[in-house]
């Protein structure tokens, strides 16, 4: 049996601990199990239940206060993360081989916008993923960006390119969300509705005006064709408020691990011999009982 995991990622203070709190809430409200491990060795505060903490094996304070290591919290945090990825037998042991589970993993921040290394230059969070799929879990990364930040085009660029550079890291199935929904004005909401599924040729021509250089105007021109030609990035509207939205993006992210499939299908009954009209109603008639 499969087991399911999300990989929540994104930029500091994007609301990646709130979203796993917001979760296990849902998720219970549903009947559904969902635990959470943290895997931000700098965390300082996040509320939910952790079924594992990074900060047991490794805390960037520690790293830090180390005087021959002599880190500052970039270099601290990347070396808790390496020292991570040789550990990784702890987390085995943290999560221990429960069939059908669902875990969400809180990982570090992104210190600023353009500082993704974690997940591109480090292989670090390819590595956990390639060893959650060794481990039997079907993984979803989950990128969140702050909607307060996306309601100009040139932000929303930067934004649409970290979790592209996540995506193409990564190779596993992502869904990215904007959170922070409630926080917007009624015209700042409409404003990012075109951000959502966003139309990236004529938010290209809104822009062209106020873009003097040629060669900054052709390589906005290419990474904008470039995103829209594929479909490469989408985003779903994050309130942690609105249970129905939270409840969207859930179903999002569990068809994208086919969370749900294997739960449904029971074994058809056994039959001694073949009969000669093979009633298929009645072989599955257990189906969809319980
Ligand atoms: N109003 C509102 N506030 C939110 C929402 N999500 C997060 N916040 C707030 O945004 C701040 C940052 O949220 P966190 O969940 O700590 O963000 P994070 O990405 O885990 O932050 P780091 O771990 O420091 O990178 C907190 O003050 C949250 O209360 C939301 O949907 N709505
Ligand atoms: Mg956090």
């Amino acid at each position: 049996m499969p087991r399911f995991a999300q990989l929540v990622m994104g930029p500091a203070g994007s609301g990646k601990s709130t979203y796993c709190s917001t979760m296990v809430q849902h998720s219970e409200s549903i009947n559904r199990s969902v635990q959470v491990v943290n895997l931000d060795p700098a965390a300082e505060h996040f509320n939910y239940p952790v079924m594992a903490d990074i900060r047991e094996l490794i805390q960037v304070d520690d790293v830090m206060e180390d005087h021959s290591l002599r880190f500052g919290p970039n270099g601290g945090l990347v070396f808790c993360m390496e020292y991570f990825a040789n550990n990784f037998d702890w987390l085995e042991e943290c999560l221990g081989h429960v069939e059908d589970d669902y875990i969400l993993f809180d990982c570090p921040e992104q210190k600023f916008m353009s500082q993704i290394e974690l997940y591109t230059h480090l292989p670090v969070m390819r590595q956990l993923v390639e060893q959650l799929q060794q481990w039997e879990f079907r993984v979803c990364g989950v990128f969140l960006v702050d909607s307060q930040f996306m309601v100009e085009s040139f932000k929303f660029i930067s934004g649409v390119m970290a979790a592209l550079s996540a995506m193409v890291s990564l190779e596993i199935p992502q869904v990215n969300i904007m959170t922070k929904m409630d926080l917007l004005s009624p015209k700042a909401k409409k404003e990012i509705e075109k951000y959502l599924d966003p139309d990236m040729y004529s938010m290209m021509e809104d822009n062209s005006d106020t873009i003097r250089s040629t060669k900054f105007k052709k390589l906005t021109e290419a990474i904008c064709g470039l995103i829209d030609d594929y479909s490469m990035v989408r985003f779903l509207p994050f309130d942690c408020t609105d249970e129905e939205g939270i409840n969207i993006v859930l179903q999002h992210i569990d068809f994208s691990i086919q969370y749900g499939e294997d739960l449904e299908v029971k074994e058809p009954k056994e039959v001694e011999e073949e009969p000669a009209n093979l009633n298929y109603d009645e072989l599955f008639q257990d189906k969809g009982d319980s």
